[in-house]
């Protein structure tokens, strides 16, 4: 089974517009849950642009599933993390000004330094996980390094996908990520992918890469929800205005 674990770093972009807290993040990811969702995802960034530091520590106690705190671990995120103690921690490469996540790591050249962090969560009863391509060698370091997990980076297949006209095209949109899935199975890793994944493409990439445990689904999927709501919404407006 696959788990969809949902990244709320948009509900809380909505909330941050206007100041207030409407939605309220918390109720939200409460309700995610209640409705099905078998994690919450949150990526806070060092601007807190969606995310805040404090809504970290609040969900602590409201996330019942799996809790999934993902970036780039500098000090201040290190020190979140340790303190918050969620049941994964996914590391992810991003630059401060990085409109979103946009690479994976580099196992080689970033290797003692992910070994560090890695054995540090670890040490701590976090599980870890790395964000990286869909690449061999990448995924053979990131098993050298000790973490339990990849995230497959899936921007890739998703542009690729969107725009194949053919069963073909399609195949050839998932075949590094396959591989890849196959990698990491031999070499002793989970995996999970995320990143672009939505409604359109998530059936076809579950089929094909194998031993996927979980994704992490945030953009398309509270584009989707709003799409889908919209016309329930209006509705009830309209009763009222009647
Ligand atoms: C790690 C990753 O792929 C992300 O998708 C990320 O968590 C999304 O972050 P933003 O919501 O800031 O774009
Ligand atoms: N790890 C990926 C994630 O949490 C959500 O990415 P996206 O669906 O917002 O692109």
């Amino acid at each position: 089974m696959t788990k969809l674990s949902v990244n709320i770093n948009k509900i809380a972009t909505l909330r941050n517009a206007r100041g207030g807290n409407m939605p309220n993040l918390l109720t939200v990811a409460s309700d995610i849950e209640e409705f099905g969702a078998q994690g919450i995802t949150i990526h806070p960034r060092p601007d807190e642009r969606h995310i805040r530091y404090n809504d970290a520590r609040a969900l602590k106690s409201i996330v019942k599933t799996e809790y999934n705190i993902e970036g780039n671990p500098n000090k201040k995120f290190i020190d979140l993390v340790l303190e918050v103690k969620p049941t994964q921690v996914t590391l992810v490469p991003d630059a401060v000004d990085a409109i979103t996540s946009n690479a994976g790591w580099d196992t080689i050249k970033n290797f003692d330094f992910l070994k560090d962090v890695v054995s540090t969560f670890k040490q701590n009863g976090i599980r870890t996980s790395i964000f990286v391509d869909p690449s061999s060698e990448i995924i053979e370091n990131a098993a050298k390094i000790g973490t339990d997990r990849i995230e497959l980076y899936t921007e890739s297949y998703a542009h690729s996908f969107a725009h194949a006209k053919s069963e073909i095209e399609k195949y050839n949109a998932v075949k590094l990520f396959t591989e890849a899935a196959k990698t990491a199975t031999k070499v002793g890793l989970g995996i999970n992918a995320g990143h672009d994944l939505s409604l359109d493409n998530i059936k076809f990439f579950k089929d094909n890469v194998p031993n996927l445990l979980e994704v992490s689904i945030g953009h398309a999927l509270i584009c989707e929800s709003l799409y889908f709501g919209l016309e329930n919404v209006i509705n009830m407006y309209l009763n009222k205005l009647n």
